[in-house]
């Protein structure tokens, strides 16, 4: 479905890329990608950290509607972040393989958070095409699998998929149905449209749900913690070139909506992927070193001035691109 109109007041070039590479996951349907499908082997890969509540549904829905003989789906690969409930037990019980982060990057630098977890579940996964979703969604369908993979079977010019929604946010009750995306908003949309204004297209430049083709997601770093999403943008975009990426209208995503305390840990760790693009890319010429440390202030009666300070090292590091550690003639060499 092409979009309504042009963008406004942006730049031509983003606005003709928006209307030219933005998608609907209902021009798809499954049958139609499983005959498109030809030697593609693709993998469904959730990151998923104390996600029991939610993981066996995705999984479920993933397995039932597009799993078995002549199926789309051929792996469902379940990475389990240091989880301490039962979801490794849940997703495997729903029909993924389950992998342990920490095996997966076993005798490598210990590193933490999703973009560890998203960088194993590459490493670990099989598939010329791989699809990333987060595990901690509500109602899910799997028409987010088959919307975000409609441009990569359909179109060899695109490598990298980004899914967009409505993001409804409720709290205590309080529903907005626009209210979600917090950090995206107030942190990751500025840092992108100033610095990267090529990106500025992007409905979700966040999202967790993308798809993309090994032999590109295997020539970029992964980010560790929350800042995977903003440096594999800004990445893909300097390797590839806007034109090789597409977004697709994935209708409504619920999810666990996080406290602005950790949103905010979340957003540090943006803004030091950004840094690191940044620097990387000339913007900034110096080897000084940006803080790690994140202090926030939380109600505490007892505490001085009525509150308790915590402090949290909210440091990133990333991955190198698996291609650049994988022995010559393995598969996802770039
Ligand atoms: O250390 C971590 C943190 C998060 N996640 C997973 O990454 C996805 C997105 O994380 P979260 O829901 O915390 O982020 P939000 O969507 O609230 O921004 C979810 O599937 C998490 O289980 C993970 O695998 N390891
Ligand atoms: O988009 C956002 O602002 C944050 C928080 O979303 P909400 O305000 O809780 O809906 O969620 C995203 O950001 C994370 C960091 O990039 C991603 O890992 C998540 O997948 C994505 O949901």
């Amino acid at each position: 479905m092409e979009q309504r109109r042009e963008m406004q007041g942006t730049d031509p070039v983003v606005a003709d890329w928006a209307a030219r590479r933005t998608r609907h996951a209902a021009a798809w349907t499954p049958t139609e990608l499983t005959a498109a499908k030809a030697d593609h082997v693709i993998s469904v890969v959730l990151p998923a950290r104390d996600e029991e509540a939610t993981i066996g549904a995705i999984v479920g829905a993933i397995g039932r509607d597009l799993t078995g003989p002549g199926g789309l789906v051929d792996e469902i690969l379940v990475v389990d972040s240091r989880s301490t409930d039962a979801t490794a037990r849940i997703a495997a019980a729903a029909g993924a393989r389950v992998v342990r982060q920490d095996e997966v990057t076993r005798g490598l630098t210990p590193m933490d958070g999703k973009g560890d977890a998203m960088w194993a579940g590459l490493a670990a996964s099989r598939g010329d095409l791989v699809v990333f979703l987060d595990a901690d969604l509500r109602a899910f369908s799997s028409r987010f699998v088959t919307g975000l993979l409609g441009p990569l079977l359909t179109d060899p010019s695109v490598a990298f998929v980004k899914g967009f929604y409505h993001r409804p946010l409720t709290i205590e009750g309080h529903a907005d149905p626009d209210g979600g995306g917090r950090v995206t908003e107030l942190v990751a949309r500025p840092l992108l449209n100033l610095f990267w204004p090529r990106l500025a297209g992007f409905i979700q430049p966040l999202s967790g749900e993308c798809a993309g083709r090994r032999e590109v997601l295997s020539r970029v770093p992964f980010v560790s913690g929350y800042g995977v999403e903003t440096a594999m943008m800004i990445d893909l975009l300097e390797l590839v070139g806007l034109e090789a990426l597409a977004q697709v209208d994935l209708g409504e995503r619920r999810h666990r909506n996080q406290s602005n305390q950790a949103l905010g840990r979340m957003s540090a760790q943006i803004v030091l992927a950004a840094w690191s693009r940044l620097r990387r890319q000339g913007w900034v010429s110096t080897d000084a070193e940006p803080g790690r440390l994140l202090t926030q202030f939380v109600r505490d009666a007892d505490g001085p001035a009525g509150r308790e300070a915590q402090t949290v090292d909210v440091g990133v590091t990333e991955r190198p691109p698996l291609a650049s550690l994988l022995l010559p003639g393995a598969p996802g060499r770039g």
